[in-house]
């Protein structure tokens, strides 16, 4: 699918005309699948399949994360699931969760698979390889490159929290704060940029915020994670925008809200009462 727009534009319209800031995440667990689905040959696809028309109109980006895929061999069914939202969804952006960091070569082999392969429109990066893993990303002028910054799981304090302070510079800073510092003043040349930061850290998105300006926040971590919903959109707000720029992400709580035949009408239920949470929480 070629000649999709600018990934912020996508999200501009998304976060305008759906009037939404969830993001479905499609972390799909053969385990859990409901008795109709499971067992069955191209089970994941069916199964999230189902999910994405049942929430593309209550949304503002769906994201499936590539080991889901990939640890049950279906690779092939995560590119025709990316086929299937560009054609029946083509307002809604897809940012393939793969995190990949590695060497400027072999990051280019990653940015092929998200963007050529699996047509992504962005992608999440690891950036603690430093700027020469992420720019090859950046050849792609129209995509969008989400950088981790602030994870939401609590081991992400054990790096990210660390101080960096070079000599001279007085104000403290830590090791998240200057991946924000560096993605939006140095590394934003494609102006396709945008950052993790999890919902379980509401302080830290207000610190990211301030730092980045407008650029776009992927925010995982409410829902199963149990990040506080009015807390995280109060922080992320970017100023006189409400209702802009951030991509506020729930997996599980919206794909299991029920386990039976009945799972793509709970999980518009349960997409429904998010997204209206969040619409309320930026009042
Ligand atoms: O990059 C991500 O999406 C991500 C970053 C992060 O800091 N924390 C985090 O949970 N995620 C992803 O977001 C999703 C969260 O899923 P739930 O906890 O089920 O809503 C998973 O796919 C995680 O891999």
């Amino acid at each position: 699918m070629k000649n999709r727009p600018l990934f912020t534009e996508q999200l501009a319209r998304a976060w305008s005309d759906q009037d939404s800031m969830l993001c479905v995440g499609l972390d799909p667990d053969p385990k859990q699948f409901p008795a109709s689905i499971k067992g069955k040959g191209g089970a994941i696809l069916a199964f999230c399949r189902e999910i994405v028309d049942a929430t593309a109109d209550l949304v503002c980006a769906f994201k499936p994360q590539i080991a889901y895929f990939a640890a049950h061999g279906a690779e092939d069914q995560l590119e025709q699931l990316i086929d299937h939202i560009h054609r029946q969804h083509p307002q809604v952006p897809v940012i393939l969760d793969s995190k990949r960091g590695d060497i400027g070569s072999t990051a280019q082999q990653y940015a092929i698979e998200a963007f050529d392969r699996y047509q992504a429109d962005a992608v999440t990066v690891n950036p603690y390889m430093g700027f020469d893993s992420v720019e090859p990303y950046l050849k792609y002028a129209n995509k969008g490159v989400i950088v981790l910054c602030r994870t939401s799981n609590p081991g992400g304090s054990d790096l990210q929290f660390l101080e960096v302070n070079e000599k001279g510079q007085t104000d403290k800073e830590l090791l998240y704060q200057r991946v924000a510092r560096l993605a939006s003043s140095q590394w934003n040349k494609t102006g396709q940029l945008g950052l993790v930061v999890g919902a379980t850290f509401p302080e830290e998105i207000a610190k990211v915020r301030e730092i980045v300006g407008e650029m776009p926040l992927l925010i995982p971590g409410i829902g199963a994670q149990g990040g506080d919903i009015p807390a995280t959109v109060q922080a992320g707000t970017v100023a006189n925008a409400p209702g802009t720029g951030m991509i506020i992400n729930s997996s599980r709580a919206i794909l299991y809200a029920s386990q039976d035949g009945n799972f793509a009408d709970a999980a518009r239920q349960a997409a429904m009462a998010t997204r209206n949470a969040l619409r309320a929480a930026k009042k």
